[in-house]
């Protein structure tokens, strides 16, 4: 695994937190650190040599296609599979001998898994009702009543688990996990069983509860939005390795290599051999160019390289699918450009992505 080592050329503001509710105040600090971790499962080597720091109060997303190891980190940390290699140290203690339930995380799986037969107050009360917390009845009803008004399901405390929609449940297996104040939360693809709607209220949510709370989060998604929108710092995870880590907005625009590339950015960015289209100054040994939508120049002309081949209007945005001789490129235009099918432009590179033969950046 590489950090990146490019300088991201916007840099981001750290974020001011705001404090958290006295009574929510995490009692630890709370860093999580994978050294040199490797796990596999018979044949299929799951991880390979993963090194991550989790910061205290960190809200890390791990990003990466199906079977490319998400779900196992987030296993090892918590303790349900063991590392054939390397360590796993939470608050600066080595946790690999540990069970499970003393490790002191939380873990928010895809299904909320919710009794069915308790009402959403015994459902958030229930982790607090263990015998070896014995907490008295009066700090677990204070601590229910206060996550429940932070899920924003303080409304349907009476009501049986069975009765909620699914993003209500989803926001009572959210707040089970909450009301523990673990040293860290494990979230496996805790909103992609939702619509898209409720998916984006509930990425608002979780984010403006974790920054309240300034709890450690590591969070696993496939989805290149919810990343963008709630990581302090994005993972991206490729056949078992972690190959690049850091801010949303180093990963899209200093992608370590074609992979990386590929994982953010809507549509997707087109790949074309180097020498297609003029403009730009490719290093020596380019044989791969990465083109968003901001690396495109579009001039519309009677003798142009390019052709209009589709528009795919998306109402505040238009797709444009572009011909390029036989390569086709997508990029994204505004609805009011005076241009149709069929159309010839001139298509230009300002500033692209440069890559090797290998599928390294070059810069
Ligand atoms: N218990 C297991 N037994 C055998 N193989 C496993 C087991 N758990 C995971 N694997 C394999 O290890 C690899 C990584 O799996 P993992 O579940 O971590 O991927 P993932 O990135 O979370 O995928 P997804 O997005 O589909 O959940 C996959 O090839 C998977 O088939």
């Amino acid at each position: 695994m590489s950090s990146t080592a490019r300088s991201c050329r916007c840099s981001i503001a750290p974020r001011a937190r705001p404090s958290p509710r006295p009574s929510m105040r995490r009692p630890v600090m709370a860093e999580v650190t994978l050294t040199d971790i490797s796990k596999a499962f018979g044949e299929t080597q799951a991880l390979s040599n993963v090194n991550l720091t989790v910061r205290d109060g960190e809200f890390v997303v791990l990003l990466g296609p199906t079977g490319s190891g998400k779900t196992t980190t987030l296993r090892l940390i918590a303790g349900l599979e063991k590392p054939d290699a390397g360590r796993v140290s939470i608050a600066g203690r080595d946790v690999v001998s540990e069970a499970p339930a003393s490790r002191d995380v939380a873990f928010v799986f895809q299904q909320y898994s919710l009794y069915p037969h308790l009402t959403v107050y015994e459902n958030l009360a229930f982790p607090l009702r263990s015998p070896a917390r014995r907490l008295p009845e009066t700090e677990i009803d204070a601590r229910v009543r206060e996550v429940a008004k932070m899920v924003r399901i303080d409304h349907k405390l009476e009501n049986r688990s069975t009765k909620l929609s699914g993003g209500e449940m989803q926001r009572v297996a959210i707040g089970r996990a909450l009301v523990r104040k673990p040293a860290i939360y494990l979230m496996d693809e805790p909103l992609s069983s939702l619509d898209a709607k409720l998916r984006g209220e509930l990425r608002l949510e979780l984010k403006r509860i974790q920054n309240e709370i300034g709890s450690t989060l590591l969070y696993v998604t496939h989805d290149q939005v919810e990343a963008m929108t709630m990581a302090d710092r994005i993972g991206i995870l490729a056949g078992g390795r972690l190959v690049q880590i850091g801010t949303p907005r180093e990963i899209y625009s200093n992608p370590a290599n074609l992979h990386v590339a590929a994982r953010l950015g809507q549509p997707h960015i087109n790949l074309i051999p180097e020498g297609l289209l003029p403009g730009g100054s490719a290093p020596t040994g380019t044989k791969t160019i990465g083109a968003r939508t901001e690396h495109l120049e579009i001039v519309r002309s009677g003798q142009g390289n390019a052709e209009i081949d589709w528009i795919e209007h998306l109402g505040d945005q238009n797709h444009l699918h572009i011909k390029v001789g036989q390569h086709k490129l997508v990029t994204l235009a505004d609805p009011y450009l005076a241009i149709g099918r069929g159309d010839r432009i001139d298509l230009k590179l300002r500033n692209p992505l440069y890559f090797d033969a290998g599928g390294q950046r070059l810069t």
